[in-house]
């Protein structure tokens, strides 16, 4: 993949959105507002428009038990579960095999009436991170997801609005030592995920439409996910 004519773009896109992952709500200067909690998540999110379109950035926090970052970022970017945690997902592609950790898709997501129906190509990249806070703990895992183009589907060709957007999955695990001499079990461990997102809607939306969207399907989405990835873990040996 170090070959690839994406290469550059995506060390570039992965440092900077982890980077900006690891910032919390408050450093990361005012504007972040609260608009969702339930239990340990939290989700804010900053009114910003461009071109009169709301690209609302979202920032959300969470800590799930039982799983880990690698478990996480594996059925985030694996394409054979996205249809089982993706509700909003009408057709998903994979336009190129880059390498086993490097994807580009080509997405059709359900029409939210009153706005047309919107499709997104993008290069997705799954890595490991050294841990920089606890040298012998487990690793951070992330998967960035940043809108490209590709030759087979030109932005606004079909029936389609085109999106743009930037994700970040951003996975840190806690084991917590068992008692002296038991196995660590799912009991023992704690992911805190970050999940950074920036949707460009690509053609005009009602500002009112899009932030209910976004207010209703972001907290469903990470609920969601994440007790998917616990129930397909759960009778399964840690993936660290
Ligand atoms: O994290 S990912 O890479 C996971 C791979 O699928 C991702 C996340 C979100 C989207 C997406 C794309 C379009 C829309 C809207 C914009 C105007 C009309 C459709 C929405 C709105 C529907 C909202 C939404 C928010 C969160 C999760 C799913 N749905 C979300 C795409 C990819």
């Amino acid at each position: 993949a170090t070959l690839h004519r994406l290469w550059p773009e995506i060390e570039k896109v992965v440092k900077q959105e982890v980077a900006m992952a690891k910032l919390g709500v408050g450093e990361s200067g005012t504007g972040w507002q609260l608009f969702a909690e339930d239990g340990e998540m939290r989700m804010y999110r900053r009114e910003e428009e461009v071109d009169g379109m709301v690209v609302d950035p979202l920032k959300a926090v969470h800590v799930v038990k039982g799983i880990t970052g690698r478990e996480l970022c594996h059925y985030f970017f694996n394409p054979q579960y996205r249809y089982d945690w993706e509700t909003t997902l009408e057709h998903m592609n994979v336009l190129e095999t880059i390498s086993e950790d490097t994807l580009i898709f080509h997405q059709t997501h359900k029409r939210i009436w009153p706005a047309s129906q919107r499709d997104v190509v993008f290069w997705s990249h799954l890595r490991r991170l050294p841990n920089d806070q606890d040298r012998d703990g487990p690793d951070i895992w992330t998967v960035v997801n940043n809108s490209t183009e590709h030759p087979d589907h030109p932005a606004n060709a079909g029936k389609c609005v085109r999106i743009f957007l930037t994700v970040c999955l951003l996975c840190q695990t806690r084991v917590d030592p068992p008692k002296a001499g038991a196995p660590v079990s799912r009991d023992d461990i704690t992911c805190k995920i970050t999940y950074c997102s920036v949707v460009n809607p690509g053609g005009w939306a009602p500002a009112s439409v899009l932030r209910a969207v976004y207010k209703r399907e972001y907290p469903k989405f990470l609920k969601r996910f994440t007790a998917y990835v616990k129930n397909q873990t759960k009778d399964k040996p840690i993936m660290y």
